[in-house]
């Protein structure tokens, strides 16, 4: 187990290669998006697209956070939350209930590729509205400056009486934010394979694991998701239909990478999610029959002038909570 000193000491840059040794994994020295500009010298370069842009400001972001509140308040901070709730008991026992995918209902105001998706934008009645029409979990967005999101919207959700487990969706690229979500009341946390490198990975989910918390691990393609099977201890992955970095949206893609790995992930017992471009039942039911156990859905809950009502016309039929 990592204690809160050892981290504040690999923070520092202080190796702790012997506490490492003993988990049977190497330790970077922080966890760090690859830069275009990388080694060139080059400070004028451009992000490629726009997750590089997301994570690129995720970096200053996290430098300025971390300057208010360092790493080692953020760590005593987290100790105090009451303790995380089961993401996938939640999961696993909706899907077992409704014999459809468990929900995952998300509370996003605005996205890079939709632009503003609701004006009258409160994450309380919103996330309230979910649960009582049977979300198993909620997953609320935390970046600022391209989603709109924040923690305070997680943390007011948190304390609103809201029972369902809650999922931070950040773009993590620092254990900090791992223990700031924890802090803020978040029971998981989004990681994504195509920002962090796997020793990073492998760091965070033990990260998550101590403090109890559920990693939801992202891929969109066949080496992201091999990258990601290989990693042990993994026990929820994300098949995102979205490709983060053009926008293109393909349902067809869960079912494909389903159809190559789904007995790997079925052998390791791995729940899987599908994510992103679900407007109809037949959406739905198309994902469901690829494998997956839960579905994450934004756009076609949120635009919707009654989120929660909504979520009956996604899934054909009212859902148990
Ligand atoms: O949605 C975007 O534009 C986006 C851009 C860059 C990185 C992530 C992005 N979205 C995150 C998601 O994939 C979705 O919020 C989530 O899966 C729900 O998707 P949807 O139901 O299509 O809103």
């Amino acid at each position: 187990m990592f204690n809160s000193e050892e981290v504040i000491q690999w923070e520092s840059g202080k190796t702790i290669n012997s506490i490492a040794a003993a988990q049977g994994i190497r330790i970077r020295r922080r966890c760090r998006p690859r830069y275009p500009s990388e080694g060139s010298g080059d400070d004028k370069a451009v992000p490629r697209n726009i997750l590089e842009q997301i994570v690129w400001d995720k970096e200053v972001e996290v430098s300025q956070r971390k300057a208010k509140k360092p790493l080692k308040s953020v760590v005593e901070s987290s100790e105090h939350a009451p303790p995380a709730r089961d993401f996938i008991g939640a999961l696993t026992a909706a899907h077992r209930r409704n014999g459809v995918p468990a929900l995952i209902a998300e509370v996003k105001k605005a996205s890079p590729s939709r632009g503003v998706l609701r004006e009258n934008f409160n994450p309380v009645e919103i996330a309230q509205a979910y649960e009582k029409n049977g979300a198993a979990c909620l997953s609320i967005l935390t970046d600022e400056k391209h989603f709109q999101g924040s923690f305070e919207n997680l943390e007011t959700v948190r304390n609103s009486g809201v029972q369902c487990p809650l999922l931070c969706k950040e773009f993590v690229i620092d254990i900090w934010q791992i223990y700031y979500a924890r802090s803020k009341g978040a029971d998981a946390i989004l990681l994504i394979a195509a920002v962090l490198p796997d020793l990073d990975m492998k760091y965070m989910l033990r990260i998550c694991k101590n403090l109890g918390m559920t990693a939801l691990i992202e891929v969109h393609d066949e080496k992201e998701l091999d990258r990601v099977l290989r990693i042990d201890g993994v026990e929820l992955i994300g098949i995102n239909n979205r490709s983060l970095e053009t926008f293109v949206v393909d349902t067809s893609n869960t079912r494909m990478l389903m159809e190559k790995r789904g007995d790997i992930i079925k052998e390791k017992g791995i729940l899987v999610v599908g994510e992103s471009g679900l407007f109809t039942p037949d959406d739905v039911a198309y994902v469901h029959s690829a494998g997956v156990s839960a579905v994450l859905v934004g756009e076609s809950l949120i635009k919707e002038e009654d989120p929660g009502r909504a979520i009956a016309g996604l899934f054909g039929k009212e859902l148990l909570s």
